[in-house]
């Protein structure tokens, strides 16, 4: 390299390999860990297979323990090799990393770093490796992770924070351990054995869906005022389901084409989730004519979204794609779940059947779900002042977060949390009479509950396809 110009040392060592090629009674595979937008499954299974045979054959090792995991493991390092036999046969695996150049796009989805596996072995064993080696590791490596599987949600969000081992990819995955499940969730007991019977179907129907020519996918929307248990569905959704999430944030994404990648990187049995929607970006018929119409709207605040982020490129067809497009059939096993508070700023386009297959109404709390709250707060099925609160429930206007915040005061006392409950159900009532007369729908409500729901129902609803129940209901 010193004594060479740069062209020549080239040609040279490319020279070099050739003759060592035609002389060498070896053969080398390349597994690279990107393979286009995605992360290899060959190259996560192989890191997986190797990280039990580490600990033994090589000499520097990395040390890990995901959290909640009872044994450490290790991980090769780079420029280690494995020496691995199997039934006689003998492989070395090199793990490399290579720094590149220069940044080929701008997003942070682009490595910095290629990584990739060597695996050389001898020419006279080539179809031994081929036909049982190769497969021996990929099983091998599904039951590791059917051992070691913790659920993951990832998010979109880090940049420059990310570690060395997520800075190539575009989603950055956290254990998940969130302990909500339908059995912890105060919902309308209908509601609940509805949508727990929706995804026990949905899970079970690849062939249905494949018979039909449709993606195996199901959208769903929640909506519902803050603190009555949308995220904590989405928790239940996935521990029932057994799905990791992917936790969109659309603020985050540049472009449609980000998106689209974003998508694509996603895996199977998965769940999507786009929160508070309406928030997330400009996506309402009504807030695109509320701009225009600016001059004669005395109060253009009202129909402006809460975070409007003009540096985000993503459009509604973007998100329509996304959802149903071409690309979304990448993949299979999908839930793709929107949430917000406010229904009524969505475009109908995001509301159609095929998009959103179930609207899920998440409201106050109704006695039902309030006797959910007092087995998992107070551990009690029965009380004597059960038949008060049964009363004042339906008329305060009261979210299940907040039930819960009053239960959870005096959980070692349920007579006193009851009391304590009672009174806020109270105040709530006389808060709700307050606003209710003449109102427009255009005052806060109690205890956090928008005053647009205070005309509904206590209770939770589902239907399939905005209020249209039976005859639209897509697939089944
Ligand atoms: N239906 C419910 N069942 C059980 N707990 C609930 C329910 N709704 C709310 N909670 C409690 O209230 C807290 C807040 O609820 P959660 O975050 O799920 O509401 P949300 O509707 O997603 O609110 P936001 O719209 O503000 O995100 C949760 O931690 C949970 O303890």
């Amino acid at each position: 390299k010193e004594y060479l110009p740069p062209e020549l040392y080239e040609q040279f060592t490319a020279l070099l390999r050739k003759l060592n090629k035609y002389f060498s009674s070896y053969i080398t595979i390349i597994i690279d860990e990107n393979e286009g937008m995605k992360v290899s499954e060959v190259y996560e299974s192989v890191q997986v297979y190797l990280s039990t045979r580490s600990s033994s054959a090589a000499s520097r090792l990395k040390l890990n323990k995901p959290k909640n995991a009872q044994e450490f493991t290790f991980t090769m390092d780079k420029k280690q090799q494995i020496v691995d036999e199997f039934y006689g046969l003998k492989v070395w695996w090199i793990l490399h990393s290579r720094e590149l150049k220069q940044q080929m796009f701008s997003w942070n989805s682009v490595s910095d770093e290629k990584r990739y596996f060597e695996l050389k072995f001898h020419k006279k064993d080539k179809t031994r490796v081929f036909d049982t080696y190769l497969p021996h590791v990929m099983a091998e490596a599904k039951i590791l992770e059917l051992k070691n599987r913790q659920r993951k949600i990832y998010t979109n969000k880090g940049g420059d924070s990310r570690s060395y081992e997520y800075r190539n990819r575009i989603w950055t995955p956290v254990v998940f351990e969130h302990p909500a499940t339908f059995e912890t969730l105060a919902l309308d007991p209908d509601l609940k054995d509805d949508i727990m019977q929706d995804l026990q179907k949905f899970s079970q129907r690849e062939t249905y869906y494949k018979k039909v020519g449709r993606a195996w996918k199901r959208g769903y929307l929640l909506y519902g005022p803050p603190g009555t248990g949308k995220s904590s569905m989405i928790a239940a959704i996935s521990n029932f389901l057994q799905y990791d999430i992917y936790d969109l944030e659309l603020t985050e994404v540049k472009s449609n084409t980000e998106l689209r990648k974003l998508l694509i990187a996603t895996t199977n049995k998965s769940i999507i989730v786009i929160e508070d929607i309406d928030c997330s970006l400009d996506l309402s018929d009504r807030k695109k004519k509320g701009k225009k119409e600016s001059k004669e709207d005395p109060n253009p605040a009202a129909a402006k979204p809460e975070n409007e982020t003009p540096e985000s490129n993503v459009t509604l067809s973007g998100v329509l794609n996304f959802t149903d497009g071409l690309w979304s059939c990448c993949g299979s096993e999908r839930i793709i779940i929107f949430t917000t508070n406010h229904i009524d700023r969505l475009d109908s386009a995001l509301l159609r059947s095929g998009r959103m297959d179930k609207h899920i109404h998440l409201s106050f709390c109704g006695f039902s779900a309030l006797r959910v709250l007092a087995r998992n707060y107070l551990g009690i099925e029965d009380h004597p002042l059960f038949e008060e609160v049964e009363i004042l429930i339906e008329e305060a206007k009261i979210t299940p977060a907040d039930v819960s915040e009053e239960l959870m005061r005096s959980s070692e006392d349920p007579t006193a949390a009851l009391q304590n409950l009672i009174a806020a159900l109270r105040r709530a009532k006389e808060k709700a009479a307050l606003v209710l007369p003449g109102s427009d729908g255009g005052v806060e409500g109690n205890l956090g509950a928008e005053a647009e729901e205070l005309g509904s129902t206590a209770e939770n609803s589902v239907t399939d396809l905005k209020g249209e129940k039976a005859p639209n209901v897509p697939v089944e």
